[in-house]
C-alpha cells in the first residue's frame, strides 16, 4: 500500500503538485490522468524518490521514503519496478540481457538462477524464443512486453510505468493493459500508471485519479467515471464524441 499525505512539489516560484493526498492498494492497477501539465510526471517522480517534497509524506507499506536509511533506501529501491515511455531498453543488449540487468546489478544470483528467472518471467509475458534477439528486431508491443519483463524480474512490490501505451496501436495497447493488470494481480503488486489513454481508463482502472493544476480533482473507479457528474472530469474525460457514446450508452444500460 502507497499513501499519499498533502503532497507538494514546486520548481521556484512555481507550484506544481499543491497538496495531494491518495493511496494505491496492492493488487490494483491505479490510473493517473489529468491534462498535459497537470502534474502528473511530477507526482509519478514524486513516488518514485526523483523529487523531493517541500512538504507532505509517501509512505510505502507505513515505511516513508524520505526517512529512510541508505540500506532501507537501496532495500526500497530493490522493491521497485519501472515501465518508461518508449520502453528504454539497452539498444546494444539482447532481451536476455535487458531482462537480466537488474538481477546483475542487485543480487549475487549465479548465472543459472538468473537465467531461469528471466526465462520465467519471459514465459509471463507471452515472450518465449526471444532470449537472442535484439530490441531493433522486435515490434512496439514486443518491446513494451519486454520492458514489462525487466520491471517485475525483481519481483517488485510496486510497479510504476509512465506511458505504458504510447505509440502502440489500439490493439495491442489493450493487451499490454490486459498484461499489467494480471500481473498486478497475480503478484499483488501496487501499480500507478500515468496515462493519456482512455481506452485504458475504462478498461483497467480500478483506480483512477485525476490531476488538474496540481490537486486531485477526482478519484474514483472506472465504472465511477462513466457516472460522475464532475464538471472538469467530464469536460476532460468526454472530450471525444466516441467516448460521449460510450458514456452515454453505459448510462442507458444501468438506469
Ligand atoms: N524540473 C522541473 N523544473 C521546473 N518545472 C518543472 C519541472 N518538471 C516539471 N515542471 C513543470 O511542472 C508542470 C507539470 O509538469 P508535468 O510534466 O508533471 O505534467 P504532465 O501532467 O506530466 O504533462 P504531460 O501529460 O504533458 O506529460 C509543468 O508546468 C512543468 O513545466
Amino acid at each position: 500500500m502507497i499513501e499519499v499525505k498533502d503532497l507538494h512539489k514546486g520548481f521556484g516560484d512555481v507550484q506544481v503538485l499543491k497538496g495531494i493526498s491518495t493511496s494505491f492498494e496492492p493488487g490494483k492497477t491505479s490510473l493517473i490522468i489529468g491534462q498535459s501539465g497537470s502534474g502528473k510526471t511530477v507526482f509519478l517522480k514524486s513516488l518514485i524518490g526523483l523529487h523531493t517534497p517541500e512538504k507532505g509524506t509517501i509512505s510505502f507499506d507505513g515505511r516513508i521514503n524520505t526517512q529512510f536509511t541508505t540500506e532501507e533506501k537501496r532495500q526500497w529501491r530493490q522493491e521497485i519496478g519501472m515501465v518508461f515511455q518508449g520502453s528504454a531498453l539497452f539498444d546494444s543488449q539482447t532481451v536476455e540481457e535487458n531482462v537480466m540487468f537488474p538481477l546483475k546489478m542487485f543480487t549475487k544470483q549465479v548465472e543459472e538462477e538468473m537465467l531461469e528467472r528471466v526465462n520465467f518471467v519471459l514465459k509471463r509475458v507471452n515472450l518465449e524464443n526471444s532470449n537472442h534477439k535484439f530490441p531493433a528486431e522486435l515490434s512496439g508491443g514486443m518491446q513494451k512486453r519486454v520492458a514489462i519483463a525487466r520491471a517485475i524480474v525483481m519481483n517488485p512490490k510496486y510497479l510504476f510505468c509512465d506511458e505504458p501505451n504510447s505509440g502502440l496501436d489500439p490493439n495491442t495497447a489493450i493487451l499490454i493493459d490486459e498484461l499489467i493488470q494480471e500481473i498486478t494481480q497475480e503478484y499483488k503488486i501496487t501499480t500507478v500508471i500515468n496515462t493519456h489513454d482512455m481506452n485504458s481508463v475504462m478498461q483497467i482502472g480500478q483506480k483512477i485519479v485525476f490531476l488538474k493544476n496540481g490537486v486531485k480533482a477526482w478519484e474514483g473507479t472506472s465504472q465511477e467515471i462513466f457516472k460522475t457528474d464532475n464538471e472538469a472530469v467530464v469536460k476532460f474525460v468526454y472530450s471525444s464524441e466516441l467516448f460521449k457514446k460510450v458514456r452515454k450508452a453505459y448510462l442507458n444500460e444501468t438506469k
